[in-house]
């Protein structure tokens, strides 16, 4: 594998992210070992790469296209249409790696090639219990959570599985995801447009921004929250009940719980 290839990482420390540039060799050489001898800021920080496209934030991440040599050890499952694919990501992480709870908007399979990899999923039915702040869920440690502050946390119902080397998983889109990589790992993963593609919003790189009509809808529920500000309390109250009711009369599925 060629040395001089440039690329970046995310770092995190107490669940902060630094991005960083390294050539690709001391990037894999340093996400692979526990202690460092060189680092950034702690002898005991951690890697993690997400491959990006040529313009970070125009061009989608594509494997065969950034990482042609290494795509041709990965056989992508040819589970859906050619025109239904997003991207594919390439991902590598030092061991002990979290990542935080979150939905992406397409299907996807995560494709462990080397290293184990923990994968806790939860249900979109779930949100309500997720603390969500966009895209990302509040709750950052899954197995020791804080429910002084979370208390709804103990109602999402916790699935887990662990990927070992030739591992496949389906993560439908909107089902919830926390990663942790057990041991120094290489994935890639693939993103699919499971809707029409005129419903995916143009300018997404990475797969996780909402379908354009559901940030238009959440777009005019905003208005419709500013609008309710012009009356008192009382009355703010009772119709802001009303528009609930309408959105669960309307809108909710009827065979959810
Ligand atoms: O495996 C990882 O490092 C992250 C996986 C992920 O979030 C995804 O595939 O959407
Ligand atoms: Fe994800």
């Amino acid at each position: 594998m060629c040395g001089c290839i440039d690329s970046w990482y995310k770092l995190y420390i107490n669940k902060y992210l630094y991005f960083r540039t390294l050539p690709f060799d001391v990037f894999v050489r340093r996400a692979a070992e526990v202690k460092h001898k060189e680092y950034f800021l702690t002898e005991d920080e951690k890697y993690y790469l997400r491959s990006v496209g040529e313009d970070v934030r125009k061009d989608i991440a594509d494997i065969r296209k950034q990482f042609p040599i290494l795509a041709e050890d990965v056989n992508i499952p040819e589970y859906f249409e050619k025109e239904q694919f997003f991207s594919s990501v390439f991902r590598i992480s030092s061991a002990g790696l979290q990542l935080w709870t979150h939905y992406d908007v397409m299907d996807n399979f995560l494709i462990q090639v080397t290293g184990k990899k923990r994968v806790v999923l939860y249900s979109p039915q779930d949100a309500p219990y997720l603390y969500l702040s966009g895209t990302k869920s509040e709750v950052l440690d899954v197995d020791n959570p804080n429910l002084e502050k979370y208390p709804l946390f103990v109602k999402a119902k916790r699935y887990q599985c662990v990927l070992e080397a030739g591992d496949v998983l389906f993560i439908p889109a909107l089902w919830f995801h926390n990663v942790i990589s057990e041991e120094f790992g290489v994935a890639l993963n693939v993103f699919w447009k499971h809707l029409p593609a005129e419903s995916y919003d143009k300018t997404d790189t990475y797969g996780n921004k909402d379908p354009m009509a559901a940030s238009r809808a959440i777009q005019i529920l905003d208005r419709a929250l500013k609008t309710l500000e012009e009356l008192p309390e009382e009355y703010r109250d009772f119709y802001a009940r009303r528009m609930v009711l309408r959105i669960q009369e309307k809108a909710y599925r009827n065979d959810y719980g």
